[in-house]
Parts: structure tokens; C-alpha cells; sequence
């Protein structure tokens, strides 16, 4: 057959198999969830049956005074540099803040109060105006804090799962991208003992019972702990996520009641995901089919 002779016609001399219609066809594929997505929903349902409320996270633009400085994270901290964060060139700067917050943040940060020493440096303004892509929910942790400091205190429990940026080098296990899962208790007269019995009732709904806690840094948090879990089918020690108590400089500028303690954890939505599915590239978790 060629395109010539099919154009003349001549096909209608050829002879033709009968159509069998009682032949079965090719089997449908049925569709499946992502991965990520029924590890998303397993969490969420953890959360809600602990009594959390989910944060609204909708805007992966922040100020990197929210993102940062109401952190109590230093404006020359590595953390805050281009390499790290993902800095926006439009619209580059927040439209507005909180001004008499503002100025609590730069007094906490240049000379501290409430106890502490500050960093002494000289805090600026334009710095904490910069819009960035939110390395972490905890920019979105700070502004609810903020919220609930502005009403009479009534303790609170919230968590939050969604993605955040870090402009980091990407390879098998890294993406500049991932979902991070953050969870916190605010509460009159919480303590370390407090974050490590809520640590123990949420990784055991994950099926993590022993854990092992590691002292840790972050600038928000005193004191830190990184979160070990036995894994049964590595039979090694795993790190399941980070946690601490925000810091009273964080807390105090936002007017919560000086007895009022957050403790608050994070883990990644991937690393589950990838160790639960047995995936071992995080790019079979994005972009093309997933073998399941
Ligand atoms: C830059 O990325 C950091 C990410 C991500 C992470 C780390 C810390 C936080 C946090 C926090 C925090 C601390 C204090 C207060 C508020 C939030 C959130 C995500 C995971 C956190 N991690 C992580 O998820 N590990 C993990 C979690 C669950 C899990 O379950 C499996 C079924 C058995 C397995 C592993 C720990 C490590 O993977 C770490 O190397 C990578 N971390």
C-alpha cells in the first residue's frame, strides 16, 4: 500500500479481515494517588485527630521579616543569603507591616529585653522588606503566633504541611523544593517535657515508638532537639525531623503572656514518602510516571 495507490482508491479492491467485536480490549490502566499526596492526607488526619487546626499556608511569597526576622533569626545569619533563599526581583519589597511590631523586632535584635542580650548589630529595615520564597512553614507559624497575641490568650494547637523553597544545590535526595510538616502546641507553662510526650504520641501514629532526641541549634528555637527513630527495616537510627521551644525573643515582641510557651516540631513530607514507597530518587517522586 502505498500513499499513491491509497489516494487512487485502489484499497477498495484489497481484502480486508472481518471486525471481531467480541475481541476484548486492552486492559484499562486504572489511575492511582501520588504518593505524596495519600502521605500528605495520612498526616493531615494524624493532626486533626490530635486536635490540631491546619495553618492557612496559600502564599509561598513572604517578607523576610516574617520569614526571618520575627524569628529572631540574625539578618547576617547564612540562612538569609541569596545562595540559600530564593530573594524575588518583582514586587522585591513587602507592601506593609505591623509598625509597632517592627519596631519590637529591631529593638529585640539590637539590644534584646525580656531577659536577653540581643545580637548588637544594627538591624535594617530594607533587610526584613525583602519578599522571598518561604524556606520554611515557620514563617507562616510566626504570623498565627502574631494573630493569636493580639486576642485574649487561649492556648492553641496548629500544624501546617506544604511546600517551601531553599535555593540549594539539587540532586538524588535534594530538590529546591520539598513539603514541610510543622506542628505546634501554644500553651501556658509548656515544657520540654510537654514537646517530647506530644513527639512520642504523634511519631508512634506514624509507627516510629522509640525515639531518640539529640540536642540541636536553630536560631528560633532554645532548646533544640533533633528527632531519632529506630527504623526495624533499616535496623539503624533515623532522623525523622527537628523540633524546639521558640524563643522568648520571638514570643515576647508579639505580646503573648510571658508564661505562654510554644513547642513546636518538622519533619519533610518526601523523606516518609520516599522510605515508605521504597523510592530512592526524589525525581521519581516529581515529573515523569512513577513505577509503582
Ligand atoms: C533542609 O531540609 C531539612 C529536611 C526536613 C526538615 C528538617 C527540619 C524541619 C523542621 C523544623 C522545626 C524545628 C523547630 C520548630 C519548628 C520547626 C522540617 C523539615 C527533613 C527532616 N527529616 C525527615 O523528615 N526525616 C524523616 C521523617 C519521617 C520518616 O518516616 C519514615 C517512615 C519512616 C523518615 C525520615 C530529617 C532528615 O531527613 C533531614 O536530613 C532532612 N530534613
Amino acid at each position: 500500500l502505498t500513499r499513491e495507490n491509497l489516494q487512487k482508491g485502489d484499497w477498495k479492491e484489497l481484502e480486508f479481515k472481518e471486525y471481531n467485536f467480541n475481541a476484548k480490549g486492552q486492559p484499562a490502566e486504572g489511575g492511582h494517588l501520588h504518593p505524596l499526596l495519600k502521605v500528605r492526607k495520612q498526616l493531615k488526619d494524624i493532626f486533626l485527630q490530635m486536635g490540631f487546626e491546619e495553618m492557612p499556608t496559600n502564599n509561598f511569597v513572604e517578607s523576610s521579616f516574617w520569614n526571618f526576622d520575627a524569628l529572631f533569626q540574625p539578618q547576617q545569619h547564612p540562612a538569609r543569603d541569596s545562595h540559600d533563599t530564593f530573594f524575588l526581583e518583582e514586587p522585591s519589597t513587602t507592601r506593609e507591616l505591623p509598625e509597632d511590631y517592627v519596631e519590637r523586632v529591631k529593638r529585640v535584635h539590637e539590644s534584646g529585653g525580656y531577659g536577653s542580650r540581643g545580637y548588637g548589630y544594627e538591624w535594617k529595615r530594607e533587610e526584613a522588606n525583602k519578599n522571598l520564597l518561604r524556606t520554611h512553614t515557620t514563617a507562616v507559624s510566626s504570623r498565627m503566633l502574631k494573630a493569636l497575641a493580639e486576642k485574649p490568650f487561649a492556648p492553641k494547637k496548629y500544624f501546617s504541611i506544604d511546600r517551601v523553597f531553599r535555593n540549594e544545590a539539587v540532586d538524588r535526595t535534594h530538590l529546591a523544593e520539598f513539603h514541610q510538616i510543622e506542628g505546634l502546641v501554644c500553651d501556658r507553662g509548656l515544657t520540654l517535657g510537654d514537646l517530647i510526650g506530644v513527639l512520642h504520641d504523634f511519631f508512634s501514629r506514624l509507627g516510629m515508638s522509640k525515639l531518640r532526641f539529640k540536642p540541636a541549634y536553630n536560631p528560633y528555637t532554645e532548646p533544640s532537639m533533633e528527632i531519632f527513630s529506630y527504623h526495624e527495616g533499616f535496623g539503624k537510627w533515623v532522623e525523622v525531623g527537628n523540633s524546639g521551644m521558640f524563643r522568648p525573643e520571638m514570643l515576647l515582641p508579639m505580646g503573648l503572656p510571658e508564661d505562654v510557651h510554644v513547642i513546636a516540631w518538622g519533619l519533610s513530607l518526601e523523606r516518609p514518602t520516599m522510605i515508605l514507597y521504597g523510592i530512592d530518587n526524589i525525581r521519581d517522586l516529581f515529573g515523569h510516571k512513577v513505577d509503582l
